[in-house]
């Protein structure tokens, strides 16, 4: 990386870590070392390790200014810069109008902050973004027009001061949009039923669908001001129609208490793909009371553990406030259904009384302590990545580990692939579009828990659920035991003593891509896919392991021989040979921008 690059990243920390300058946070920048060869933390390089593509400084504490300008305006940054996240700090200041300058930009993320000041409208010019989260700040002012950037696909600024009309946004293009407790005020454009009032709520002045308030009453309201002043008195039918208004007018203005109220509690909260569904299944009592129960996460079920033992701990919480009321005797009395047993233990999905379905976990062959377990959960808390599912509290006892995910509704990929009847649906698109959501997850998880040594350890297509919306979701990372992740769980590893747990979930990873590709079991018949792929790979009749389905779709060849090679680099033998996670998802992410530029290019 060129030294000029390393010096602006080194002085843009500095401006980061702290406003006074006295507080310096760069210990693990400095300029007698390479961004990309000696890996800084948070600096995320492309395969050639010549250039900066992601900067991930998320949960620093860093107090401090975000000199954009300085950022980009060094061409050889802002010409591969994609990534830019500073979520969770404690940054102020404003951001400059030269983030305009930073074109290559699919991620800007400032959420979390006490960022102020308006909005530069050249953000407007980013036109390569997917992602702008401005949330939980102090920005005010109005909002500029971003309804060009066609890829965006996800824009939160909720909970700051911003102001004027909502301008209009290609909301068929957004996949989750959310403005809600700000002081926009006038119509909503409108949004064609792809949000709903949770999305703008908390913004008094704002009317028309899907809010409540209608815009027309707005208008009527003051009408019927003006014609008052003139008149004596209001009439029968005016006083009817006034209190109409009133007991709206209350309901409304009840309705912001309440959830400013909610606010405050969930204003840390991060925005989770795999959330969703758990605020969507309180009332989805109907369908969750009909399903079967073939057994029950009773007493006598936790049979290792005395009851009374069981009931002197309570179950710890972490998901507020989703959870906030899981009591332990909640789960002991709900119905529930033993789902599977596997690697780490059995799985039962229960029915809470409030209607809304969890899974628990009752983990086996946890040997470590419970303050190491406890320790353990309450790290992977701390770090939380959209699309890894959350888990919203546990138990621990001496004989008992227990963890409570939320239940999701559509499945794993295993049964997307290999359920019966196929799904049509599941094309190349959208699998090489889960491939590169799952390895960029996969990448940000290890990059933050690698001093802590806890990988995913159990990666598979059962534990890549699906979500409401059909996206992924990746269950149970990081709760198999330390000892199992470190115990290769793949026959054949070359490499002598114990293969790091990163590089496991990199195989394991490996092998997901090989069913995506093949859409074959990872075991059929006695036959390993990994050897068969390999096998056919070597006789040079690569075509031949693609999965009928892509082929008959006419995907792209090319695109697929590309990620069957990383497929291939992920699962060598030898450990010290696999990429790493971030690499991994680096190249497929490309692959996917290729094919992105050749369907618009279709089109
Ligand atoms: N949160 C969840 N919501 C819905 N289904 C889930 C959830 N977690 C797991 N499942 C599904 O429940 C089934 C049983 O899960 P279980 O974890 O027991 O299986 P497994 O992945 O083979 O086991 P292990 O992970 O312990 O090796 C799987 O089909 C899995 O996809």
């Amino acid at each position: 990386v060129e030294e000029e690059v390393k010096t602006t990243l080194i002085s843009f920390l500095e401006k980061l870590s702290s406003s006074n300058g006295q507080q310096n946070n760069t210990t693990f920048w400095t300029q007698d070392t390479d961004p990309c060869k000696d890996s800084w933390e948070g600096v995320v390089c492309d395969p050639s390790k010549e250039h900066v593509r992601s900067l991930l400084l998320d949960r620093h504490n860093f107090s401090g200014t975000l000199d954009a300008a300085m950022l980009c305006k060094l061409q050889p940054l802002s010409d591969y810069l994609t990534v830019l996240s500073v979520d969770g700090n404690n940054i102020s200041g404003g951001i400059a109008f030269e983030v305009g300058n930073c074109t290559h930009l699919t991620h800007l993320i400032v959420s979390g902050n006490q960022l102020s000041g308006g909005l530069p409208s050249s953000l407007a010019m980013l036109n390569n973004l997917k992602r702008l989260d401005i949330s939980n700040n102090n920005f005010s002012g109005e909002l500029p027009n971003l309804s060009r950037i066609s890829g965006l696909n996800v824009f939160f600024a909720q909970n700051n001061h911003l102001s004027g009309q909502i301008p209009r946004f290609d909301f068929s293009n957004l996949a989750r949009f959310n403005v809600s407790f700000n002081n926009f005020s006038g119509p909503i454009p409108y949004v064609g039923g792809h949000f709903f009032a949770d999305s703008f709520i908390g913004n008094p002045e704002l009317c028309g669908n899907p809010l409540p308030k209608n815009c027309s009453s707005l208008a009527l309201d003051e009408k019927t001001e003006e014609t008052e002043e003139s008149k004596d008195g209001p009439s029968k039918d005016q006083i009817l129609m006034y209190s109409g208004y009133a007991a709206l007018g209350l309901i409304v203005v009840l309705f912001v208490i309440f959830k400013l109220c909610k606010r405050k509690k969930t204003e840390k909260k991060v925005d989770s793909v795999c959330d969703l569904e758990a605020t969507h299944n309180v009332t989805d009592k109907s369908s969750i009371v009909s399903s079967e129960y073939k057994g029950g996460l009773s007493k006598s079920e936790l049979s290792g553990t005395s009851e009374s033992g069981l009931a002197s701990q309570s179950l710890i919480v972490v998901a507020r406030p989703v959870a906030d009321d899981l009591k332990f005797e909640d789960l002991l009395r709900a119905p529930a259904e033993l789902l599977g047993r596997g690697k780490n233990g059995s799985l039962y999905k229960v029915v809470l009384d409030n209607g809304m379905v969890v899974v628990v976990k009752r983990l086996k062959d946890w040997t470590s302590s419970s303050h190491e377990f406890k320790q353990r959960m309450e790290r992977l808390n701390q770090v939380k990545h959209s699309i890894v599912l959350p888990h919203l509290a546990f138990y621990t006892s001496k004989q008992e580990k227990l963890l409570v995910y939320e239940y999701q509704h559509n499945g794993s990929l295993f049964k997307l692939l290999h359920g019966t009847p196929k799904s049509k649906a599941f094309d190349w698109t959208k699998r090489l579009g889960l491939a590169a959501a799952v390895a960029d997850a996969l990448a940000y998880m290890h990059q933050e828990l690698g001093e802590d040594g806890i990988a995913h350890g159990n990666l598979k297509s059962s534990n890549i659920l699906l979500n409401i919306n059909m996206e992924p979701c990746i269950s149970e990372y990081g709760i198999t035991a330390i000892d199992d992740q470190n115990s290769s769980s793949f026959a054949g590893s070359v490499d002598a003593g114990a293969p790091d747990a990163f590089k496991t979930d990199v195989y394991a990873f490996g092998v997901i891509l090989l069913e995506l590709l093949t859409g074959k079991l990872v075991k059929s018949d006695g036959v390993d896919l990994t050897d068969w792929v390999q096998s056919v790979v070597r006789e040079e009749w690569t075509g031949e392991v693609f999965d009928r389905f892509l082929i008959s779709e006419y995907a792209s060849e090319e695109r697929m021989v590309n990620l069957l090679q990383v497929a291939i680099k992920c699962i060598n033998r030898s450990a010290e040979a696999r990429p790493s996670m971030n690499q991994v998802s680096l190249v497929i992410n490309s692959i996917k921008e290729e094919e992105e530029k050749s369907l618009i290019y279709e089109a």
